[in-house]
C-alpha cells in the first residue's frame, strides 16, 4: 500500500488529501500538523475550515484510509510520498520584507524530513513557492540525509476557496514538475499514478521543476490581473456613464479573452493573489528585471486603489461625514462560501470607515466574531513600506458590533455596504430593511449583486461598482 504523508493540515493540505484518500482507497493518507487544535478539529465533528462538500468527503474516509495526526515524525518516517503544504506567507522583516516569500515553515519541514527519514522518499512541493525553491530543498535534504535518496517534485495546487472540493474533483489541470533524470521521471510517474485514479491523462501536465514552480505564480498573476483590469475599467465606467457589466460581457465574448474572472468588485482578497504577485515581483527584481516587476506591482496598486475608492465613495456620498453614523457591513469573508478572511477587502474597507469614526455593525454567515475583531485589530503590513513601524493596526472595539443576521445589522443604519457576494444577500427583504433605516438610506454594493432599479424604486440611494451613478451621487465630490 502506497503511504502518503502531508505536512500541513490547512486549507490546501486538508481538502487535497481528503480527496486523494477518497479517490484512491488503496492509498493510506496521513495529514500531520504542528497545530494540535487544528488536528483535533479535523478529527472532530466541527472541521477547522468551511468548504462545501468537504465534510462529506472527510466523513467517508476518516479512520479508513485518511488520518489526521500530530505525530509528525512517525508518519513522515513511514511515508513513501511526502507532500509539504505549509504556509508560505510574505516576509515581514529582513531581506525582501514586504515581497519575498517566507520559507521558514518550509525549511523546518525539509529539515525534519531529512532528520527522520530512513528510506527513499518523494517530496512534493504543494505549497506555492518561489522559482528554484526545489533546488534549495534538495540541498537541505541531501546534505542532511545520510545517503538516502530524495526526489523533489513541484505539484502546485490551483484550487480556489469556496469551490475546493469541486476544483479537486474536476481540475482544469494537474501540474507535476520533476527532474529530467531517470529517477526524477520515475518519481513523476509515481505521483501521476495517484492523480490518474480520477484525473484524465490529458489533464496531467508534466514539466521541468522550474516551469511548474513559475506556472503557479504566473497563473495567479494572470487571474489577479484580469480583476484589476476590470476594476480599473469600473472607475472609468463611473466617470463616463458606461456600465462595467456590459463592458465585461462584450469584452468576454471574444473567445481569445473569455468570460470568466471579469466581475468588477471592491477588490480581490484571499491568501494567495497579493502574496504570490509580491513574490513574483521580488523574483523579477532579484533577476534584474525592474520593468517586469513594476508591471506586476501595478496589479496590486490598482487593487488597493479600488478599496480606497470604495471607502471614499461612501464617505463623500454621505456629506463627507460618517462620524457616529451606523453603517451595516454585509459580508466579511474574501468571497462567498468560505469563512476565510485572509486579505479580505472587508478589512481595508472597514478600517477606512472606522478611521472616519463610523459605527460598524458587521454580519457574515460564516466568519465568527472573534475572527472579525482579530482581523480589524491586527497589525497589517504595508507592502510598499515594510520598514515603517506604521504597519497599521486598529483598535477601537466600541466602534464595532458583530451581529448574527442581516436585518439586525441594517436596522437603524444610515448605509449598507455589501462586501461579500453571499447568495442570501440577494434575497433579503429590502423593503423591510428600508423601513428600518433613517433617510436618506444608502446601499453601496461592492459586489454588484443587488437589483439597482428595484432598490431605487423602494427609495434607496444605490451605488454599484462601475455602474451609471445614482443621480444623488453625480455631483458629489470626485473620489481619489
Ligand atoms: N488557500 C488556498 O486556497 C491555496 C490554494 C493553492 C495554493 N495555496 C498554497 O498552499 C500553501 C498552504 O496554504 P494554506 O492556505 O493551506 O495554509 P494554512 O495556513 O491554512 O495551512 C498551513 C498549515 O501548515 C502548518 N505548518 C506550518 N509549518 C509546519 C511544520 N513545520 N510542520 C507541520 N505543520 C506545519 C500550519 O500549522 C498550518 O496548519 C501556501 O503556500 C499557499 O500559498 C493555497
Ligand atoms: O471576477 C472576479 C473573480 C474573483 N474576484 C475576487 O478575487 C478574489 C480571489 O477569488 P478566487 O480566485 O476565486 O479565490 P482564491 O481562493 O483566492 O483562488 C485563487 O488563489 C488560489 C491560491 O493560490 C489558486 O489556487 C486559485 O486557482 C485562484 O483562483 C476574491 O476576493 C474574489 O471575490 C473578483 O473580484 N472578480
Amino acid at each position: 500500500m502506497v503511504k502518503i504523508c502531508c505536512i500541513g493540515a490547512g486549507y490546501v493540505g486538508g481538502p487535497t488529501m481528503a480527496v486523494i484518500a477518497y479517490k484512491c482507497p488503496s492509498v493510506e493518507v496521513v495529514v500531520v500538523d504542528i497545530s494540535k487544535p487544528r488536528i483535533n478539529a479535523w478529527n472532530s465533528e466541527q472541521l477547522p475550515i468551511y468548504e462545501p462538500g468537504l465534510e462529506d468527503v472527510v466523513k467517508k474516509c476518516r479512520g479508513k484510509n485518511l488520518f489526521f495526526s500530530a505525530e509528525i515524525e512517525k508518519h513522515v518516517a513511514k511515508a513513501d510520498i511526502i507532500f509539504v503544504s505549509v504556509n508560505t506567507p510574505t516576509k515581514t522583516q529582513g531581506l525582501g520584507a514586504g515581497k519575498a516569500a517566507d520559507l521558514t515553515y518550509w525549511e523546518t519541514a525539509a529539515r525534519l524530513i531529512a532528520d527522520v527519514s530512513k528510506s527513499a522518499k518523494i517530496v512534493v512541493e504543494k505549497s506555492t513557492v518561489p522559482v528554484k525553491t526545489a533546488e534549495a530543498i534538495e540541498k537541505i535534504l541531501t546534505h542532511n540525509s545520510k545517503g538516502i535518496s530524495f526526489q523533489i517534485l513541484s505539484n502546485p495546487e490551483f484550487l480556489a476557496g469556496g469551490t475546493a472540493i469541486n476544483d479537486l474533483f474536476n481540475p482544469d489541470r494537474v501540474l507535476i514538475g520533476g527532474r529530467e533524470t531517470p529517477d526524477g521521471m520515475k518519481a513523476v510517474k509515481a505521483l501521476k499514478d495517484i492523480y490518474a485514479h480520477w484525473v484524465p491523462e490529458e489533464r496531467i501536465i508534466c514539466t521541468n521543476l522550474w516551469s511548474a514552480e513559475l506556472s503557479k505564480l504566473a497563473a495567479n498573476a494572470f487571474l489577479a490581473q484580469r480583476i484589476s483590469s476590470v476594476n480599473a475599467m469600473s472607475a472609468l465606467c463611473e466617470a463616463t456613464g458606461a456600465d462595467v457589466s456590459e463592458v465585461s460581457n462584450a469584452v468576454g465574448k471574444d473567445t481569445r479573452i473569455g468570460p470568466k474572472f471579469l466581475n468588477s468588485s471592491v477588490g480581490f482578497g484571499g491568501s494567495c493573489f497579493q502574496k504570490d504577485i509580491l513574490n513574483l515581483v521580488y523574483i523579477c527584481e532579484c533577476n534584474g528585471l525592474p520593468q517586469v516587476a513594476n508591471y506586476w506591482k501595478q496589479v496590486i496598486k490598482v487593487n488597493d486603489y479600488q478599496k480606497t475608492r470604495f471607502v471614499n465613495r461612501v464617505v463623500s456620498s454621505m456629506f463627507n461625514t460618517i462620524a457616529n453614523k451606523k453603517i451595516a457591513i454585509l459580508g466579511f469573508s474574501f468571497k462567498k462560501d468560505t469563512g476565510d478572511t485572509r486579505e479580505t477587502p472587508a478589512i481595508d474597507v472597514c478600517r477606512g470607515l472606522l478611521r472616519d469614526e463610523a459605527q460598524l455593525s458587521i454580519y457574515d454567515p460564516q466568519v465568527p466574531e472573534r475572527q472579525i475583531r482579530d482581523d480589524l485589530s491586527m497589525r497589517k503590513l504595508d507592502w510598499e513600506h515594510p520598514g515603517h513601524a506604521s504597519s497599521v493596526s486598529f483598535s477601537a472595539p466600541e466602534q464595532i458590533s458583530v451581529v448574527t443576521d442581516a436585518y439586525q445589522a441594517t436596522e437603524g443604519a444610515h448605509a449598507i455596504c455589501i462586501l461579500t457576494e453571499w447568495d442570501e444577500f440577494r434575497f433579503l427583504d429590502f423593503q423591510r430593511i428600508y423601513d428600518s433605516m433613517p433617510n436618506p438610506a444608502y446601499i453601496f454594493d461592492g459586489r454588484n449583486i443587488v437589483d439597482v432599479e428595484k432598490l431605487r424604486k423602494i427609495g434607496f440611494i444605490v451605488y454599484s461598482i462601475g455602474k451609471p451613478l445614482d443621480p444623488w451621487l453625480v455631483d458629489m465630490p470626485a473620489v481619489v
